[in-house]
């Protein structure tokens, strides 16, 4: 049996918890991506566990917890000031909608609870000795770098969907390849998929977009048709073909957005709705506009001084990575340096305010706001001195 030394801090701050239940005649173990990514000298970012204690009984044990899916077995509780996810031992059955188990069956042991897990790589567990529990080879595929679904791939993916995602999602996070048969029962079943919500599958699509080998899964994603059952992919095969054959991947949410984007031609006033059908925030829809504006300026023209100012940092490097990414010949360092040189780089900086100008006798409204944009702008170009002499100067003259 594999034994790990030296565990992170992250489980041995978690490790009262196990020896709690255990303490109390429990089983417990940690469970799933934790396990995997301590075993792939990963950063681990959380700890589940997995208990033979039903969730009244894992209440009763600590003093303060959430019912947070007490339903599904799972119950949230805070100790040493962190919060871990503890769920009971259980098997899933009745999948009539393809996501979510009608109802969950707790079992007594452990055996039963990791043979309805997703992967291979996902179902292995690790007991208080840092000693690993690994019932499907879970172990050989981590070294392999294989994603293999545990037992049955179709059953496995409709029990639920998402779980193709899931393993394409992993293939670009971890560079890691899909098995056959696993790969095969995507593209028997690719279209459950629809049955998912687009938040899910939009969480998912995100992790392989930015994951480290995004480009083969993706791929993967186009091979498997997973592609025809995302919002607005559906028939358009032939524009995302280009997305594996990129130099490089996007580094950024709003990137990874803007660059679809830009592949499948989405004219620009259906950028909102193609953004909304993903259920992407406003925020985000906004940022990506942004980019996809300054990406078509920039391709148009040289930037003047003030649509760099305009742009703003963030978008201005959002847009050179994109350029770069699609291989556009744009001169990056020398926009950089000239938005560095700029005399004020946000709104925020300049000189005056509306309240100087109302100081001087104008009064508020349309005009005011205008002048406030021009001198803004003279500013910005370098054709006022951004100090309130300078700027009073230039008013002064206007009279
Ligand atoms: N559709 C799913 C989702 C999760 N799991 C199981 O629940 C564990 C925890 O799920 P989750 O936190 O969503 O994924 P992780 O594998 O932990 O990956 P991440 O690092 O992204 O959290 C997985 O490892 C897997 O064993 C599953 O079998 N089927
Ligand atoms: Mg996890």
């Amino acid at each position: 049996m594999i034994k790990i030394e030296n565990l992170p801090e992250i489980f041995i701050k978690a490790m009262p918890v196990l020896q709690t239940l255990e303490s109390a005649g429990f089983e417990a173990y940690f469970v799933g991506g934790s396990v995997r990514d301590v075993l792939l000298h990963r950063h681990v970012h959380d700890v589940d566990i997995t208990t033979s204690a039903y969730p009244e009984e894992v209440k009763k044990l600590f003093e303060k917890s959430i019912d947070t899916g007490i339903k599904h077995g799972t119950v949230t509780i805070l100790y040493g000031g962190e919060s871990y996810e503890i769920t009971t031992f259980r098997t899933e059955s009745g999948y009539q909608d393809f996501r979510r188990p009608d109802h969950v069956t707790f079992v007594q042991n452990l055996d039963e609870d990791l043979k309805r897990r997703d992967f291979t790589i996902n179902a292995l567990a690790m007991d208080t000795r840092g000693e690993i529990v690994d019932l499907f080879d879970g172990l050989k595929d981590l070294k392999n770098h294989i994603i293999r679904a545990v037992g049955n791939p179709e059953k496995r993916f409709h029990e639920d969907a998402l779980r193709m995602m899931r393993a394409v999602r992993f293939m670009s996070q971890l560079e890691f390849k899909l098995e056959e048969n696993t790969e095969q029962a995507i593209k028997d079943n690719h279209e459950l998929l629809k049955k998912i919500s687009v938040e899910r599958i939009r969480e998912e699509f995100v992790k392989m977009g930015l994951g480290s080998h995004s480009r083969q899964a993706f791929q993967i994603f186009l091979d498997t048709e997973l592609s025809e059952d995302v919002p607005d992919f559906a028939g358009k095969k032939d524009l995302l073909e280009v997305y594996p054959k990129l130099q490089f991947s996007p580094t950024t949410e709003s990137n990874l957005w803007a660059l679809i984007i830009i592949l499948l031609k989405v004219p620009d006033d259906q950028i909102s709705k193609f953004m909304r059908d993903w259920k992407n925030s406003n925020a985000m829809t906004e940022k990506v506009e942004r980019i996809i504006k300054m990406f078509d300026l920039i391709a148009d023209h040289a930037p003047s001084d003030y649509e760099l100012f305009e742009a703003g940092e963030e978008i201005l490097i959002n847009t050179i990575d994109i350029a770069h990414i699609l291989g556009q010949p744009i001169s990056s360092e020398a926009l950089v340096d000239r938005y560095m040189a700029l005399p004020i780089k946000k709104a925020s900086e300049l000189a005056i305010d509306g309240r100087f100008l109302i100081e001087r006798g104008m009064r508020p409204g349309a005009k005011l706001g205008h002048t406030l944009n021009r001198i803004r702008e003279l500013v910005v170009s370098s054709k006022i001195e951004n100090n309130q002499e300078a700027i009073g100067q230039y008013l002064d003259n206007l009279e």
